[in-house]
């Protein structure tokens, strides 16, 4: 059974997004390798506390994924 594990920063998604992420991640095995897969796709989502995800020695807060989409969306047209 294909198994997914989405690991991301508590906080970074909403309930709901997690459950359409699920929803599509599924979809994804379904549309690969037909519908009778879809019993079989095993998804788990887990949040990491904010600041124990890091890279290259640095910790990433939540409050620093905060900054980068606000960063973002002041900078798209
Ligand atoms: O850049 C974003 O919008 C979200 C980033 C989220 C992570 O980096 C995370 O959950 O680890």
């Amino acid at each position: 059974m294909p198994l997914v594990q989405v690991q991301h920063l508590a906080g970074a998604f909403t309930r709901e997004q997690q459950t359409a992420l699920i929803g599509d991640i599924t979809e994804a095995f379904v549309r690969v390798a037909g519908e009778g897969i879809r019993a079989n796709v095993l998804v788990t989502v887990s949040e990491i506390a904010s600041g124990l995800w890091a890279t290259g020695g640095q910790p990433l807060t939540i409050e620093e994924v905060e900054r980068r989409r606000a960063a973002r969306a002041a900078a798209a047209p």
